[in-house]
């Protein structure tokens, strides 16, 4: 068999000039004279009859740089022979040329195992028994001769130079601009290191300058990009191998391999292989427009970019092909699907939802904090859509067109991560009882599926994972270092001084993909194997990893190289890598595939330099368990995050859903069942991250704690993991020893049972600190929820937890704390200001007031966050009057009375309603209650109203 010679380190060079090839014959060698001729070090391997590997091993080091690659094109076996630094592209160049491939067409690269490997300068030397496979994987069909190639390349070159020119005349022109810009970006930064006078007005980020020009410098430039465009079109007429249409069905598939303009090309051959053209009608060249607009309008950002699209496109296309969509959901459904994941980071500018709304850019201000950049991304799609010319969909009757721009919308504002428990939660509701026929389940489904793509990076092979993780990380530092800059909240789990690569995955997958994957993994048990077991795998490996760094940090800083170079994985943001390849190579399985449930990541959140790391001390099983809650603020997930920094939560969903009638209009109302309680979780979750404040705080001071009835279930976790296992909870409810996840079932149901008053007379008396939750606050946002369906309109739900929100329905979150220690000197209340302020509430701030008279307790007094409680003690009686004047109010107040009179000289006790659960009887307005406080003796319990179980045992 032939067996040819190619020597890039030559030759290479010659090839773009030349109309030769990229080797010359003069190195074209045979087979058997291959070893005998090749360069010294071969040569001399040769000699002492050692392999090419021990020959390459033994050489000098300029020597090792070289590779020799061997590898077959159609029957041929060939070598190359290169330096490790010689460009890709020539490398590239040079194997076109040993495959006889033109310029447009597309070559890659197996393993003897059939894996592709990438031609670059870093693939890996070979030995002749087993050679890659190089393939010519798409031919141009109309390539014609060499000639007319070239004379089709020199006319882009043309196009390319003019574009250039034209380039240079605007940018000479937009000179004064520039340094307008930067002038304005001087006084920003002045004003930010307090230079110059505050108080003038200042917009973050160049609120004057239109949006899409202030990120000039992440757009490719116009014409590189009609370049990649041109040679799209260029290719797009070639059919791609069977072999490669099957891979793309893979998640396995690795697009690290593949050109922009052939990215193009794939997605093209989706929509042929799915049949949508001739199922709807669309023009393929109509297509081929909507598709180069598509890739014009993705910026160069290091995650969000054109190649994020492809991939979440091509996650979704995978999973139509396993599920087999088209039969379950319809073809409409699929296209909407496919097109959504298309466009669903249109324009993205690498900065978060959290940063627009904080540094209030013009997208924040244009969608009013609602999802500014899925939105902007919908707007962008529909605004291709416009040209007929690029509109996939003109043939449609208007109705299906607009059932199709509903569609997509639904679908890319679904990927929004403040939304992301808000859905899931709906979806694990409906999934049980799945039913295709119901409109309301396959809008979930999409919404689900769509959010499955979006964030399925992990669920992909380790090699096509890893970078994207890299390039993820990467956007992350440099939204968080502009946050830095700029004066705004610094995003935790962006900040790279607060995570590491395991620390984030374990995070991000622990908490946030893995409980979206196993819920479609339970819908759909093929999805298990295909992209659920990879993830488990993914967090098995990064928790293992973030376990390799957390031991590192308990050593004593004994400055041994070992650990040294131990310490450096888990405090950087460092490659992970090495970690990885050397357990690999030791043969060690990471991976146990066995465990169906997962176990909670353990997270080292910070890097071990700081203080904060330094400080912790907890037990592994401690940090389970906190962590397990996901409440640690070093830690918060992008989804609390997230909660937490939208104001609003708007829900697309105009579906009715179970418990939900349809009037015919669109929208659902409520018939009398509890609407899904997604809010109430979400706000759950808001409470929770910062009851661990609370706790956190009390435990410095080593008080004892006692809870209310509004703790939630995290709140108790952290509590009784601070409490070191056991609550010292004075209750005697049934509840007490019952896990207090059922707790917060019942008291979802109306139907807790923790004994309050027993609990504050105890922490009285043994000098504690009693925590409550104000649970009006889920409750008011469930309220909220039902209203906004009830007017028949898109929903927006009050804000989770922000002080300054707070209206009379609806309280931010606030604690009960009780204390004896007058709260001036009271170091506990310091604290909680500290964290509360570093948490962005306010609500403890009222604590820094004046002691009380009898310096018992501490309460908020701010009338705005007062608001909407309902407050029993036996000094409000008379609320109780003006509110209602039934029975039940009139009952409520004695009951009141009788529960505290006890305890009631030290610590005069709540007790709240009972019975009533029509929650309106004892609302007053912010205005009365803050009338009514000033009257309110200081100590005193806040505490829910409505349905108290304390007095359905006294009833
Ligand atoms: N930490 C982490 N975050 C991810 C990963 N994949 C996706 N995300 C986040 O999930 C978000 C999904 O929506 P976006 O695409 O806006 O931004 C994405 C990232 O912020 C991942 O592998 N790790
Ligand atoms: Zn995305």
């Amino acid at each position: 068999m032939a067996h040819a010679e190619l020597d890039a380190t030559s030759t290479i060079k010659s090839s773009h000039s030349s109309n030769s090839l990229s080797y010359t014959p003069a190195i074209l060698k045979s087979a058997g004279q291959q070893l005998e001729q090749q360069p010294s070090q071969t040569a001399a391997a040769a000699e002492s009859n050692c392999s090419v590997a021990d020959a390459q091993r033994s050489s000098s080091n300029q020597q090792q740089r070289r590779k020799t690659v061997y590898f077959t094109v159609g029957q041929r076996q060939e070598v190359a022979i290169f330096e490790d630094y010689t460009p890709s592209e020539d490398i590239k160049s040079l194997f076109s040329s040993a495959a006889e491939a033109g310029p447009h067409d597309i070559l890659k690269m197996y393993t003897p195992e059939g894996s592709l490997v990438n031609i670059s300068n870093r693939l890996e030397s070979n030995r002749p028994d087993t050679p890659y496979r190089l393939e010519l994987v798409a031919a141009h069909f109309n390539k014609g001769s060499l000639p007319e190639q070239l004379r089709a390349e020199l006319a882009l070159l043309d196009e390319r130079v003019s574009d250039l020119e034209r380039r240079m005349h605007d940018l000479a022109s937009l000179y004064p601009q520039d340094v307008q810009a930067m002038r304005d970006e001087l006084e920003q930064h002045k004003q930010i290191l307090g230079l110059c006078r505050a108080g003038t007005t200042f917009r973050h980020s160049g609120m004057g300058r239109p949006y899409w020009n202030r990120h000039k410098a992440r757009r490719k430039s116009e014409s590189e990009k009609r370049l990649v465009c041109e040679k799209y079109l260029h290719i797009s007429t070639m059919t791609l191998t069977e072999e490669i249409r099957r891979c793309l069905r893979m998640p396995t598939f690795d697009n690290w391999q593949w050109e922009d303009e052939e990215i193009l090309l794939l997605l093209q051959q989706m929509y042929v292989d799915l049949d949508l053209l001739r199922k709807f009608d669309i023009d393929l060249n109509v297509l081929r427009k909507f598709l180069c607009q598509v890739y014009m309008n993705y910026n160069e950002v290091p995650f969000h970019n054109f190649q994020h699209c492809f991939t979440v496109s091509q996650m979704m296309y995978g999973i139509i092909w396993c599920l087999n969509l088209p039969d379950k959901i319809g073809d409409l459904e699929t296209l909407i699907l496919l097109t959504s994941c298309i466009c669903h980071d249109l324009d993205h500018p690498g900065f978060n939802n959290i940063y627009q709304i904080n540094a209030r850019t013009e997208l924040a201000l244009r969608y009013n904090d609602i999802s500014p950049l899925e939105n902007h991304h919908c707007s962008v799609a529909f605004n291709i859509l416009e040209d007929p010319t690029a509109n996939v969909f003109r043939s449609f009757p208007p109705e299906v067109y607009k059932s199709v721009r509903e569609g997509i919308i639904r679908c890319i504002l679904a990927t929004d991560m403040a939304r992301h428990n808000e859905i899931l939660n709906q979806f694990n509701q409906i999934a049980p009882e799945f039913d295709y026929n119901n409109r309301a389940h396959i809008n979930l489904l999409c919404m689900v599926l769509i959010k499955v793509s979006d964030i399925s990076n992990e669920a992909r092979p380790m090699d096509v994972a890893e970078p994207w993780l890299d390039c993820l990380l990467q956007e992350f530092f440099e939204q968080s270092d502009r946050e830095k800059m700029e004066g705004l909240p610094v995003t935790p789990f962006m900040d790279r001084d607060k995570i590491t690569k395991p620390s984030s995955q374990c995070s991000f997958i622990g908490f946030v993909l893995l409980p979206l994957f196993e819920a479609i993994g339970r819908l759909y048990p093929e999805l298990d194997t295909l992209i659920v077991n990879p993830v488990r795998e993914a967090l098995d490996y990064y928790r293992k990893l973030n376990e390799a760094s957390r031991r590192n940090l308990e050593q004593p800083a004994s400055p041994t190289p070992a650990a040294n170079e131990q310490k450096e994985t888990s405090a950087s943001i460092a490659d992970s890598s090495s970690i990885k390849s050397s357990e690999q190579q030791a043969g060690q399985h990471l991976l146990d595939n066995e465990g169906k449930t997962v176990e909670h990541p353990t997270i080292v959140a910070a890097t071990p330099t700081t203080p904060i790391s330094r400080e912790r001390s907890f037990s592994q099983e401690e940090e389970i368990r906190r962590f397990s809650f996901g409440l640690d603020p070093d830690t918060f997930t992008e989804v609390e995050i997230c909660e937490k920094t939208f104001s609003f939560k708007i829900s697309t969903d105009i579906r009715p859903l179970p418990g939900w009638s349809n009037n015919g209009g669109g929208s659902g109302t409520y018939n009398g069942r509890q609407p899904p309680s997604t809010f109430r979780r979400a706000s759950l979750a808001v409470m929770s991250a910062y009851s661990l404040y609370l706790a956190r705080a009390i435990r410095k001071e080593d008080l004892p704690i006692y809870f209310g009835p509004c703790v939630s279930t995290a709140l108790a976790e952290s509590a009784r993991i601070l409490a070191g296992g056991t609550v010292r909870s004075a209750t005697n409810s049934p509840t007490q020893s019952g896990p207090y996840r059922d707790a917060v079932i019942q008291e979802e149901e109306d139907e807790i049972t923790l004994d309050i008053p027993t609990v504050a007379a105890t922490a009285s008396t043994h000098n504690g600190v009693v925590l409550d939750m104000h649970k009006e606050t889920s409750e008011s946002l469930d309220l909220q929820q039902h209203n906004g369906r009830q007017k028949g309109r898109t929903e927006i739900t009050a804000p989770l937890a922000s002080v300054e929100d707070v209206t009379d329905s609806v309280v931010s979150v606030a604690p009960v704390v009780t204390s004896r220690q007058p709260s001036r000197d009271n170091p506990l209340l310091i604290r909680l200001r500290q964290w509360t302020d570093r948490f962005g509430l306010n609500a403890v701030r009222s604590a820094s007031a004046e002691p009380p008279e009898n310096g018992v307790t501490d309460v908020p007094k701010s009338p705005k966050l007062l608001g909407s409680r309902k407050i029993v003690s036996s000094s409000l009686s008379r609320l109780f009057s003006r509110s209602s004047s039934n029975k039940a109010g009139q009952q409520q107040q004695s009951t009141a009375h009788s529960v505290a009179s006890p305890e009631s000289n030290r610590l005069p006790m709540l007790a709240t309603s009972a019975g009533s659960r029509r929650r309106s009887k004892t609302i007053i307005s912010a205005t009365e209650m803050s009338r009514s406080l000033d009257d309110v003796p200081a100590a005193h319990m806040i505490t829910d109203s409505t349905n108290h179980p304390s007095q359905k045992r006294l009833d």
